[in-house]
């Protein structure tokens, strides 16, 4: 059985054939990354068959904010900006998303395994704390967009106002579903990881709103980012 993993080397695919492992199979995910196709497509190359079970993935999880799912453009990633690198093109999926009424589904950055620099260049195998990017840091970020937006004369398709939702550990007993503005999202706390993060789209059914409405922050909660 190989497990769910989205680094899954050649190597290991030719030992699971090695070990004569009848099928392959991609345990906990739904189909939906070129990752997972990935991981097929090499298995049928190698003449190892494979069966998927399927299982809940974040993809679908998020409708339990109430937003419907048919109604997600494009998912996007937010990685942790560097004082050196700090992307914003995936905004452009998110204004097209915007454009069409459609949500967008944000997956926050995960550093697991990762070296310093300095210890990537001794070679040391030493590695830094894991960190997962919140729900707060993905918003800031966000607004850092907006006002750069802002600066270059662009009209921003997300403003501090945009509705948003924020979710923790979605299918865990203590998970935490937070409606509010991307400025408020700043500053709610949802607790520990994992974290994903709402752009709803601006045209909402009647039932989405009522939905949200049941996880709405507080209006006097504070907005400082
Ligand atoms: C590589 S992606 C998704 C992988 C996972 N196999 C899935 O489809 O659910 C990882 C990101 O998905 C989001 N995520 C995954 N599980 C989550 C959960 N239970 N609650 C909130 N966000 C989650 C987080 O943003 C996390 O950084």
């Amino acid at each position: 059985m190989i497990k769910d993993t989205e680094e899954q080397p050649d190597e290991e695919v030719h030992e699971e054939r090695s070990r004569r492992v009848p099928s392959v199979g991609a345990s906990v995910l739904e189909l939906k990354a070129t990752t997972h196709s990935d991981l097929i497509l090499r298995a049928t190359k190698l003449g190892i068959s494979y069966r998927v079970i399927h299982n809940a993935s974040i993809m679908n999880a998020v409708g339990c904010c109430g937003l419907q799912l048919y109604k997600f453009g494009e998912t996007v990633s937010i990685v942790f900006w560097t004082d050196t690198w700090r992307p914003e093109s995936f905004f452009d999926k998110v204004k097209k998303n915007r454009e069409n009424g459609m949500h967008t589904l944000c997956l926050l950055d995960i550093k697991v395994k990762e070296q310093s620099l300095e210890n990537l260049i001794k070679g040391r195998k030493i590695y830094e704390p894991p960190r997962y990017m919140s729900v707060n840091q993905a918003a800031q970020q966000l607004l850092e967009i907006v006002q750069n937006q802002r600066i270059r004369g662009e009209e921003p398709a997300v403003t501090e106002k945009t509705l948003c939702v924020g979710l923790a550990r979605v299918g865990a007993e203590d998970q935490k579903v937070a409606a509010g503005t991307l400025q408020q999202m700043c500053a709610v706390d949802l607790g520990g990881p994992l974290h994903s993060l709402i752009i709803t789209g601006d045209s909402m059914h009647p039932l989405e709103m009522e939905m949200l409405s049941l996880f709405s922050i507080p209006e006097n909660s504070s907005e400082s980012c």
